[in-house]
This record gives C-alpha cells, structure tokens and sequence, in this order.
C-alpha cells in the first residue's frame, strides 16, 4: 500500500492581520502529517501572526487556512481545537494559581471519563518525568522550562492531530532549550504533526523537517531545514546565523 504524505494544515494566499492592519501578505504554507515545520524570522516577521491566522485569533482578510482538507477559514477558536488543533500561545499558557495535575485536568475539560483524565495524565508524566515530580506544586513555583513543559502537556491532554508552539523557548535558559525542543521532538514521535514558531531560528531548524523564513509578512524561502541551515546566504540574511552550516 502506498501511503500518501496528506497536508494536515495549508494555507493558500493567506492575507490576515488585526483589524485593518495587514500583516500577511499572501502565505502559502502546509505541514505534512507528522512532520514538525519550524517557522522561523526577524521579529515582527508575522510568525505568531501566521499561527493565529490558522486558529482563527487573527483575521483572514483572503485566501484560506485547511485543514484536513477542510475549509476552517475564521472558524472560531474552540471549534478549531475540537476539530485537533492544540496552540500553545507564547505566554500566559498555564493557570499559575492551579497546580500541575489541575492544569493538565483544565487541558482536558471536554473529557467526562475521570479514568481517561487519569490515563492521559500518566501518558503526559512519561513524557514530562520532570512534571510528576511536581504535580502537587503550583505552576507559579514551577521554573520557565517547567512551565512551558506544562503548557504543552496541558494542550496535549486533548489528543490533538496538530500542536502549533508559539516560542517555547523564549527566554529559557540553555538547558532548557534543548531540553524543550527535545520534547517537541518526542511529542512528534507520538504521531503528533508540529507546527514550531522559533526565534532560536538554528536550534529550532535542527530539530524540523522542513523550514519556512517569513520575511515582512512574506514566505522569503522555504526548503527542508537542512538546506535553510546550510543556505550560504539566507541564514546570514534573516536569521542571524554566522554563516553556511553555522
Ligand atoms: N493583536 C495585535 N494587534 C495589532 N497588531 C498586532 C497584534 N499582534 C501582533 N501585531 C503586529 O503584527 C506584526 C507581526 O507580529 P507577530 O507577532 O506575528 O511577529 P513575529 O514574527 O511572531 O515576531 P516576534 O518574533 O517578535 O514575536 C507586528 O508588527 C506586531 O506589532
């Protein structure tokens, strides 16, 4: 049998912004089953815009965000993710004053069964040890990887198809750099299809598949992450990389 790669999420000459201001000039994008596709670009480039024009938090003004083959243009947000979208925004993505097990049990509020709460939650410590340890705590105390570790098994719990990841890294310490982007990559392992928006444009590459560099609203290049990252002149250009390789 030949299993076709299938496109969970495209975007086809996607123009989104907030109110009048445009901030996507026209995006053609896909991530293919289980890939992970990293985004990546200067500040301001409309990387965080791009996944909120897909969750339907930003306004698509044209053009048509997919999923699944579906038309989910401007679909409501909570609609999106009970069709198997989870996002995890780049802050405010736990409940501080809850602990651990209460943000994981709030990722599953549309689950009924209280055994399946418990199953999911025990999938999330095998994957998150670091979180068992803590599960009593509030995630107030809990330190910035901790806490985005959190966030990502809280969006897990729903089981969704796609996770769209907002800057994990943003201001983590080095270890926890590595150590969250090693988890994505595990959460991939599970079947899940990523979709990571990175500022830490080479660490962010190394882990993906395929890259696209957003440029002023505008895919400048797209290519399998190896060829971003060795690119003699784009890294330099946009992404702040030292050279080919670097
Ligand atoms: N809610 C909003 N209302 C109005 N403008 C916004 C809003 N959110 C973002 N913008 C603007 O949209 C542009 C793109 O922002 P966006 O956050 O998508 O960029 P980014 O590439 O993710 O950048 P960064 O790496 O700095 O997060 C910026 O000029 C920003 O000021």
């Amino acid at each position: 049998m030949i299993v076709m790669a299938d496109k969970v999420i495209e975007t086809i000459d996607l123009v989104a912004g907030y109110g009048k201001m445009v901030i996507l000039h026209g995006v053609n994008f896909y991530v293919l089953r289980n890939e992970i596709v990293t985004v990546v670009g200067p500040n301001g480039s409309g990387k965080s815009t791009l996944l909120k024009a897909i969750l339907g938090i930003a306004k698509v003004i044209s053009g048509k965000v997919l999923y699944e083959g579906k038309d989910i243009t401007n679909e409501r947000l909570d609609r999106i993710s009970r069709m198997g979208i989870g996002y995890v925004p780049q802050t405010d993505n736990v409940f501080p004053s809850l602990t651990v097990r209460e943000n994981l049990e709030m990722g599953a509020y549309t689950i009924k069964d209280k055994d399946e709460v418990e199953k999911r939650m025990e999938e999330m410590f095998e994957i998150f040890p670091e979180l068992r340890a803590r599960k009593d705590q509030l995630a107030a105390n809990l330190s910035g990887g901790e806490r985005q570790m959190l966030a990502m098994a809280r969006a897990l719990m729903a089981r969704p198809k796609a996770l769209l990841l907002d800057e994990p890294t943003a201001a983590l310490s080095p270890k926890y750099v590595d150590l969250v982007l090693m988890k994505v990559k595990e959460i991939r392992d599970t079947g899940v299809t990523i979709v990571l928006v990175e500022q830490n444009a080479k660490k962010g590459l190394e882990i993906a598949d395929r890259g696209y560099v957003l440029v002023t609203g505008r895919v400048a290049y797209t290519a399998p992450a190896k060829e971003i990252l060795s690119h003699p002149e784009i890294g330099k250009l946009y992404l702040g990389l030292k050279g080919a390789g670097a």
